[in-house]
Formats: structure tokens, C-alpha cells, sequence
């Protein structure tokens, strides 16, 4: 099943390319090295099959190859309209598909032209911007492309550790295929992998290197690319001091250049040969080479090359004794490398009139162009820091550009959030004072509420409690308020003295019977509020029972109490109470005692039989004929003695003696 899913995709990613177009291009490839105006044509034949509507292109990875190819036909025969018109259809493409490979592929594209055309700190930028979204590619045959451009391009900037590191990714993504153009590929880039070794001087590993290479392309017979590699063996060797070695790759370079008539390459492995026969002191097999070159040079016009070979010959005259000739020689090849203002060229010319000079033992010459030597080096040194300087200064500037920009737009969406943040915190916050206001509305509703219902609540049992203490018709305390106070009285260890007087209308039955018992009412309200009159503040009037009342004075001398209830016989009988117009006459009897009662305690006799004993003596003024109070005094005998009659026999204790009481008269 793996393995159907695995196909599936392969249709899905291969559907962004049309498998015709690829092998044609392949094709064209392989064919720009044998016959380049044929490859030209092949190609145009290709573009023009290509699909017109760039919008309804399903295969636009193999369009763009196509045109990519094109457009770099056109930037090496230096035909720079022709490359804007591709460069701008790649960009159309670039903005409208969906393919990664064809992007990458353009960038890599317009990566190219721009190292092509010079502007190196925009390359390099837009390289590290490529080398970053090459994990997303997964074209074999991009990626192997873009690794190997970006390889070159770090090369040349001397960042050999990142050159490295692309071409072995290069490498890698070639290992992937397995196609026509394979071969030659990895070819190619163990080339140039080799050419950063030798960069680095590390002439060892560039070697075998190419050794491999030279092995690959003997098995797969490659010898098309043979020239290409001897010239870099030979250039290895040269390096590793290695001139027999040297010597044989170079000729056979020689001999497959002349094979496949690649004439500059011709003339490079003869004065290379040269070179290589001056180091190994062949002289004459280097006056011979290099001889030879000249001729072949002359006969094509090769400038380049005929200065070049004749200031090889010229130090080989030197060499060989011809002093004047040789250097006359070198001095005119040195004049046209002048004209051209190549400091590198020509200091490392200066270095072989040194040698020359050396050879010649002209000490003072030697050191005049040691001298020379030495500044322009200077020079050198100065331009090349003062351009890496430069370079770097703009690369830098440029790639801060484009990051300021980035971060303006990183800036700008921040904002955007936060605005976006703001607003919805400020929707949150508004929601909330609102929640709040509206809890806190109900909340205050509530408080309100629940104060009110406390204070009605507390009004209900200020009432309840009122209503428990008080007697509805009159107002006064009732019995539980005297049990309450008489409770409370005892809760402190010495309870304050008092004492007690009972009052009880007289002939109340007549009166509700003569006037009706609203009149009777109106009597109890009326004697109330005039007794009422009569108490201290501290002092309880309480109705006791139906026309009872009783008053618990707080007055402890006699004089203020016979006062009392002098007042009170006084209050009740000076006026008639009013009712309907009828005058209603009331008197009033009492019987009074102290509490405690003579000294007794009154857990021995207590308030409600010390009552009993005022009750007795009220009873008593009735039966005296009513309008009176009967005031008990202190015992003359012992309690003992006294107690059975105080139960119940107040005459017999007034008798005998045991009980003294005073009457107050109305
Ligand atoms: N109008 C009215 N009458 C009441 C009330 N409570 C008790 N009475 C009456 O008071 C009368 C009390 O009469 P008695 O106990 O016979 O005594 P009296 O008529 O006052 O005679 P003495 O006490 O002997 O002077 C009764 O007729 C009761 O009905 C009350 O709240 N209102």
C-alpha cells in the first residue's frame, strides 16, 4: 500500500512538469557542448511548443526550465533586452504559481543574472534569501542547480566553509537522479568543489578529487569533458610542485583540445606546458611549446594570448642567457598588461622580472621591481580592503534595508494587534464597567431591600417585643416585663432594694356595668396615663391584671413613698374620668410592701410571695372601706415566726403583733 502512496505523489509532483519538455531539455544540454548553434535552435523549437496561457500552464516547473535556459542564452551573447523580456515573464510566473520549484528555480535565475551583470551585494543578498527556502524544493534537479549556483557565488566571495557546504548539498540532491545528465553534473561540481581546495591551497584533496572525476569520465567514456579537467589537474599538480605529473596532464589536455578543436583551450595547455617546462628547467622543450603557441596565437589574433606567450619566451631568453631580448619581451607584454590597469596582473608579472632579474644577478634592477612589486601589492591589498569594506558596507546597507523593511512590516502587524488588542480590551472594560455598574445597581437595590427588610425587621420585633412587654389597651408594662425585670434584678448578687405597691380600682365591675365596658376601657386608659404621670423614669408601672396595677418604686425613703402614695390616691380620685360626656368617678386602693422584705433574703422570700403579702394589704384597705393604701413596715418579729402568717393571714400577724403597717387615706 506504501508503495501505491509513494507512486500517487510522484504523479502529483510530476504533474507540475511535462516529462517531453524534460527530456528535451535534457537533450539541448548535453547538445550545447557538441554543437552549440544547433542547441540554440533546439531550444527555441522547445519554447515555442510551450504552452502561450501562462494562467492555464499545468506544467510550469518544465516552462520555466525552458525559458530559464533561454534567458541564459541570451545574457552570454550580451542581448540584455532579450534577457529583461524573460526576466519579465519568469516574474509574471513567479507572482502567479503555486509551484515551489519554479519559484526557487526563478529566483535562482534572477540570482544569476544579477552576479552576472555585476551587482554582486544584491546577489548575495537575494542568495542567502534563496539558500533559505531551498529545504521547501524538492525538484532534484533545482536543488542541484540552486546548491551549485550558490556554491559558486560563495565561492567567489571567498566564503569557502558556505560554498562547501551547497555544492556537497548539490551533491547530495544529484545522488537522487539518475539520469543522461547525471554524469556530467556531478562532474561539473566535483570540479569546483576541487577549485575551493585549491583556493584553500589544500592541493591534496583537490587532487584526488579530480583523479575520481578523471576515473568517472574514462568509465562513461565523457572525453567531451576531459579539456576541462586536465587543465585543473594540471593547474593542481603545478601546485603541488608535482611537474612530471603536470607536464603529462597537460599534454594530454593538449591533444584532446586539438582533438575537439577548442583552440583557446589550445594555447592555454601549451603556455601552461611552458610554464611547467620552466620550473622543471626543460628549457628547451619550453622554448619549443611556447614557440609553437606563439605561431598558433598569431595565426588566430589572440592578443591575450600572443602577450602572454611572448613574455613566457621572453624569460625563458632570460633564462637562457638573452638578456636584452628577453627582457625587451617582457617589457612590451608588460606595456599591454599595463594599458589594461590590472594591478593583479601585473604584480604577478613583476614577480617573474624579479626572477628574471635574480637569474641575471642585476641586483639593483631586482630590487627596483622588488620594490615596485611591493607596492603594487600594497596597492592591492589597500583597493581590495578598501572594496570589501565597501562591499560589505552596502551589502550590509542593503540587507538592513531589507530587514528594516521587514521589520516595518512586523512593526505594522504588531500594531495592527495591538489596536485589535486595544479596542477588544476596551470592548472587555466597557462590558464590565457595565456589568459592574449593573451589579452594583442591583447590588445597592439589594442593600436597600435588605436594610429596609432589617428595619422593618427590627421595627416588627421592636414591636413583638413591645407587644410581649406591653398591655394592649393601656400601653403599660405587663406581668412578663415585671417577671423580665425582677429576672434581671437577681442576676446581680446584691439586688437593689425597691418595693412594691398594688393598686386596684374600686368598684370597677359598677363602673363597666353603669357605663359600658368601652367606659370601663377608657377609665383603665385615663388612670394609666395619670399614674404614669406620677413614676420616675427608672421606675415600672405595669397593669397587673384586669383593674390592677402595680408600681415598682425605686424610692427608698418613707416620706417619698407615703408622698407617692398620697399622689396616687390624689391623681385617681381628684377627677372624675370623661367618657361620652358622662363624669366617671374613680377611687383607688393599694397595698404596699418593701422588697426586700425586712431584711429577708429574698431567696428565702421571694418577690412573688413578698407581692403576696401587698396583695394581703391592699385586700385590707378595701375591706377599710376602699380610696386607701395600706403600707407594710418591717417585721417585729423573726421571719420565722412571722412566715406561716405571711402565707396567707395578715390580720392575725397585724394581731399579733409580728407586722406593723401604716394607711394612707384618700
Ligand atoms: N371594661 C373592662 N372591664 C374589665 C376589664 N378587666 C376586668 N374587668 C372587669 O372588672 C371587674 C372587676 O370586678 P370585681 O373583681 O368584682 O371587683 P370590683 O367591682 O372592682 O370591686 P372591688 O375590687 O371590690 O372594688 C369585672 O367585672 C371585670 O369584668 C377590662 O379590661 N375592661
Amino acid at each position: 500500500q506504501e508503495h501505491v502512496v509513494n507512486e500517487t505523489q510522484q504523479v502529483k509532483s510530476q504533474a507540475m512538469r511535462d516529462a517531453s519538455v524534460e527530456q528535451a531539455l535534457d537533450d539541448y544540454l548535453t547538445l550545447t557542448l557538441v554543437d552549440p548553434e544547433q542547441a540554440n535552435l533546439k531550444l527555441q523549437s522547445i519554447i515555442d511548443r510551450l504552452p502561450k496561457n501562462l494562467a492555464e500552464d499545468n506544467t510550469p516547473e518544465s516552462t520555466v526550465r525552458a525559458l530559464t535556459y533561454q534567458l541564459f542564452a541570451h545574457l552570454y551573447q550580451a542581448n540584455p533586452s532579450a534577457v529583461d523580456d524573460i526576466l519579465a515573464t519568469l516574474a509574471e510566473i513567479k507572482n502567479i504559481t503555486k509551484s515551489v520549484n519554479a519559484i526557487a528555480e526563478i529566483m535562482a535565475a534572477e540570482l544569476e543574472v544579477l552576479s552576472f551583470r555585476n551587482q554582486s551585494n544584491q546577489a548575495y543578498i537575494n542568495a542567502e534569501i534563496l539558500a533559505g527556502i531551498l529545504t521547501d524544493v524538492e525538484n532534484p534537479r533545482v536543488k542541484y542547480w540552486i546548491n551549485a549556483l550558490l556554491g559558486r557565488l560563495f565561492r567567489q566571495d571567498t566564503q569557502y566553509e558556505k560554498a562547501l557546504k551547497h555544492y556537497e548539498q548539490a551533491l547530495d540532491a544529484l545522488n537522487t537522479t539518475n539520469d543522461s545528465r547525471t554524469l556530467v553534473r556531478s562532474t561539473s561540481l566535483r570540479q569546483q568543489i576541487a577549485i575551493v581546495h585549491t583556493d584553500l591551497k589544500d592541493w591534496q584533496r583537490a587532487r584526488s578529487l579530480l583523479e575520481e572525476v578523471y576515473q568517472d569520465l574514462l568509465r562513461y567514456k565523457q572525453d567531451q569533458l576531459l579539456p576541462d579537467l586536465f587543465l585543473s589537474l594540471g593547474f593542481v599538480m603545478a601546485g603541488q610542485k608535482d611537474y612530471t605529473a603536470a607536464v603529462e596532464v597537460n599534454l594530454k589536455g593538449l591533444a584532446r583540445a586539438r582533438a575537439q578543436k577548442q583552440q583557446s583551450l589550445v594555447l592555454t595547455f601549451m603556455n601552461n606546458l611552458g610554464s611547467v617546462y620552466i620550473e622543471q628547467q626543460n628549457y628547451p622543450a619550453a622554448k619549443n611549446i611556447l614557440e609553437e603557441a606563439l605561431t598558433e596565437a598569431l595565426a588566430l589574433k589572440d592578443t591575450e594570448n600572443v602577450n602572454l606567450i611572448n613574455f613566457n619566451i621572453g624569460y625563458l631568453e632570460v633564462l637562457l642567457g638573452d638578456a636584452e631580448s628577453g627582457l625587451t619581451k617582457m617589457q612590451n607584454a608588460f606595456a599591454f598588461y599595463q594599458q589594461r590597469d590590472s594591478k593583479t596582473e601585473l604584480e604577478d608579472l613583476l614577480g617573474w622580472f624579479a626572477k628574471a632579474y635574480k637569474s641575471l644577478k642585476d641586483y639593483p634592477k631586482l630590487a627596483e621591481t622588488l620594490e615596485w612589486q611591493m607596492q603594487l601589492r600594497e596597492e592591492i591589498a589597500a583597493a581590495s580592503s578598501e572594496k570589501i569594506t565597501r562591499d560589505l558596507l552596502s551589502r550590509y546597507e542593503l540587507k538592513s534595508q531589507t530587514q528594516q523593511i521587514t521589520i516595518l512590516q512586523q512593526q505594522n502587524e504588531l500594531q495592527e494587534e495591538l489596536l485589535k488588542n486595544k479596542q477588544l480590551q476596551q470592548t472587555i472594560t466597557l462590558l464590565f464597567i457595565f456589568i459592574m455598574g449593573l451589579a452594583a445597581l442591583l447590588l445597592v437595590n439589594l442593600y436597600r431591600k435588605v436594610q429596609r427588610s432589617n428595619l422593618r425587621l427590627k421595627e416588627v420585633n421592636k414591636q413583638l417585643e413591645y407587644q410581649s412587654l406591653r398591655d394592649p389597651l393601656t400601653g403599660l408594662f405587663n406581668r412578663r416585663a415585671m417577671q423580665d425585670k425582677m429576672a434581671q434584678r437577681h442576676k446581680s448578687s446584691q439586688p437593689e432594694a425597691c418595693a412594691l405597691l398594688l393598686l386596684d380600682i374600686d368598684f370597677f365591675k359598677q363602673i363597666n356595668d353603669n357605663y359600658g365596658h368601652a367606659a370601663g376601657d377608657a377609665v383603665l386608659i385615663d388612670l394609666s396615663r395619670r399614674l404614669l404621670a406620677l413614676t420616675d423614669e427608672n421606675e415600672l408601672l405595669i397593669r397587673w391584671g384586669g383593674e390592677e396595677f402595680l408600681i415598682v418604686i425605686q424610692r427608698l425613703e418613707q416620706e417619698e413613698i407615703d408622698q407617692l402614695c398620697q399622689q396616687v390616691l390624689q391623681v385617681v380620685s381628684a377627677l372624675p374620668v370623661v367618657y361620652e360626656g358622662n363624669e366617671i368617678p374613680v377611687t383607688i386602693s393599694g397595698g404596699f410592701i418593701r422588697l426586700p422584705f425586712s431584711q429577708v433574703p429574698e431567696h428565702q422570700f421571694n418577690w412573688e410571695r413578698v407581692l403576696q403579702v401587698a396583695d394581703m394589704a391592699l385586700y385590707l384597705s378595701k375591706l377599710n372601706g376602699r380610696n386607701q393604701i395600706n403600707l407594710i413596715d418591717e417585721l417585729q418579729v423573726p421571719f420565722a415566726d412571722a412566715e406561716p402568717h405571711l402565707q396567707s393571714d395578715l390580720n392575725g400577724a397585724i394581731q399579733e403583733d409580728m407586722i406593723k403597717l401604716h394607711t394612707i387615706h384618700g
